[in-house]
C-alpha cells in the first residue's frame, strides 16, 4: 500500500509531502518527497488567523490550504518510475486553533479534504485529531506511535520532534511507549523573534542566537511558565507560546540577539528537563523536525545531556524533515485498514480509537 503523508506544521513554512510504501511484513520506505512552500500572502493570512477572524476568511483559507496540499502531492502521484496512483493521501491540514484544555476541548485543522480528493483523484484521509479529543484525549501529539514504529529497540530512547513546537516520545526497552507529550516551544518563538527584528523566516543554523548571550533572569522567568512543570498528558501551540507571551516577560531593554540566544536555551532547557523527568535512564536521544538542522540549538541540547549520543534521525536512516509527513502516512494507513490506535498513555484518550475520516477518491 502506498500513502502520501502531508504535514503543514506550526512554523507555517508550507507542506511537506512524502510518499511511503508499506509492505506486508511491516516494512515501510519513503519513496519520494516534495516540499510545497506557502506563498507569502497565504503564509501571512494564516499567521493572522485568531478568534476574531471572519468565518468567510477562514473558509477561503480552507480552500487555499487544500490547493497547496494538492500541489504538494502532485509530483508524487505518478512518479516516473511508478505510474500507479497511491492508495491514499493522509492530510494533516493546517492547525488554526488548538484548545485541548477548554471545556469542551476544541481543535481545528483546515485544508478541505474533499477538494484535495477532487484535485488529485485519490482518497484522502483527514481530521486525525478530533476523534482522540472526543474520546477525552488532548488530540496531540500523535507522532509518538509513529516514532515507536520507526525507532523502538531493546533500549529506552528519547525521540524529540523540533518543529514549531517540540514534542517528546519516550520509548521503553520493550518497544513500548512510556510517555509522549509536547514539551513547549521548539522554533516558533525563535522564528517569530527573528522575523520581527530582522525580517528572516528563521535563524539559519542558529547563527544569530550564537552571536548573543544567555540572559539568565529572562531564562528563569520564561521557564517558570506553569506549562513546563505540568504533568502529561499535555499539548500546546503558538496560541500560548507567541510574541505576546514573550513580551510579558521582557524588561524592554534586552539586546535582540541576547533574547534569541535565551530563546534557544529555553527550547534546549525545556527539552532536557522533559527528558530527565521521563527518560533519564535512556541515555540515547534522536532528534527530528526542521530544528534538528539548527546546529547551534543541537549544541545547546547536547551540552545538557553530557555523555548521551544525541543524533539526528538522519543517522538512523530517516531524513529529519521526512518524519512528520511519514507519520501521517502511517496514520493514514492505519485508518484505511480500520485499525484502532491506543493513545491512552500519550494523549489521555480513555480507550483505543480509529483516527481520521476517509474522503473516497
Ligand atoms: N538550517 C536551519 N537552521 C535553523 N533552523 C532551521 C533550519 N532548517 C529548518 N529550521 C527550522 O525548522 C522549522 C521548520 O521545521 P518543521 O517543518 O519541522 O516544523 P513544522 O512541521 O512546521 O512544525 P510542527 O512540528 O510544530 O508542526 C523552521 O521554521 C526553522 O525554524
Ligand atoms: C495541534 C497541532 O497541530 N499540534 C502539532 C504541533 O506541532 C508539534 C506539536 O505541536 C504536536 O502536538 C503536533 O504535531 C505533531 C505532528 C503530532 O501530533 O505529533
Amino acid at each position: 500500500m502506498d500513502i502520501i503523508g502531508l504535514m503543514s506544521g506550526t512554523s507555517l513554512d508550507g507542506v511537506d509531502a512524502v510518499r511511503v510504501r508499506f509492505e506486508d511484513h511491516g516494512r515501510m520506505q519513503a519513496i519520494g518527497r516534495h516540499h510545497q512552500a506557502y506563498d507569502a500572502t497565504l503564509r501571512q493570512a494564516l499567521a493572522r488567523v485568531d478568534a476574531t477572524t471572519p468565518l468567510g476568511e477562514v473558509l477561503r483559507l480552507d480552500q487555499a490550504v487544500a490547493d497547496a496540499c494538492a500541489s504538494a502531492a502532485q509530483p508524487l502521484l505518478r512518479p516516473a518510475d511508478d505510474p500507479n496512483l497511491p492508495d491514499g493521501i493522509a492530510l494533516h491540514g493546517q492547525t488554526i486553533w488548538h484548545a485541548p484544555d477548554d471545556d469542551p476541548a476544541t481543535t481545528c485543522q483546515i485544508g478541505n479534504p474533499a477538494r484535495v480528493a477532487e484535485r488529485t483523484g485519490v482518497a484522502v484521509i483527514a481530521d486525525f485529531r478530533r476523534r482522540d479529543m472526543a474520546a477525552g484525549g488532548q488530540g496531540a501529539p500523535l507522532a509518538p506511535l509513529f516514532h515507536r514504529a520507526l525507532f523502538a529497540g531493546d533500549q529506552p530512547r528519547a525521540v524529540v520532534n523540533l518543529g514549531g513546537i517540540a514534542n517528546l516520545t519516550v520509548l521503553d526497552a520493550r518497544g513500548g511507549i512510556r510517555q509522549g507529550f509536547d514539551c513547549g516551544p521548539a522554533n516558533t518563538l525563535m522564528d517569530r523573534w527573528i522575523a520581527s527584528h530582522r525580517g528572516a523566516a528563521y535563524d539559519r543554523d542558529g547563527a544569530w542566537a550564537a552571536s548573543g548571550r544567555l540572559l539568565p533572569e529572562l531564562y528563569e522567568r520564561l521557564l517558570a511558565d506553569p506549562y513546563f512543570k505540568r504533568p502529561p498528558p499535555k499539548s500546546t501551540g503558538p496560541e500560548h507560546f507567541n510574541l505576546e507571551w514573550l513580551a510579558g516577560h521582557l524588561g524592554g531593554h534586552e539586546a535582540p540577539a541576547d533574547v534569541q540566544a535565551t530563546l534557544a536555551d529555553v527550547t534546549a532547557g525545556s527539552i532536557a528537563d522533559a527528558i530527565m523527568a521521563w527518560a533519564d535512564d535512556a541515555r540515547d536521544a534522536v532528534l527530528c523536525g526542521g530544528g534538528a538542522l539548527n546546529t547551534y540549538l543541537i549544541g545547546r541540547i547536547r551540552q545538557r545531556l553530557p555523555g548521551w549520543p544525541v543524533r539526528s534521525s538522519d543517522a538512523l536512516g530517516v531524513p529529519v524533515t521526512d518524519v512528520e509527513a511519514m507519520g501521517f502516512a502511517w496514520l493514514g494507513r492505519a485508518a484505511m485498514q480500520g485499525e484502532a490506535l491506543d493513545m491512552q498513555a500519550i494523549t489521555g484518550a480513555t480507550h483505543p480509537v480509529r483516527l481520521g475520516a476517509i474522503y473516497p477518491a
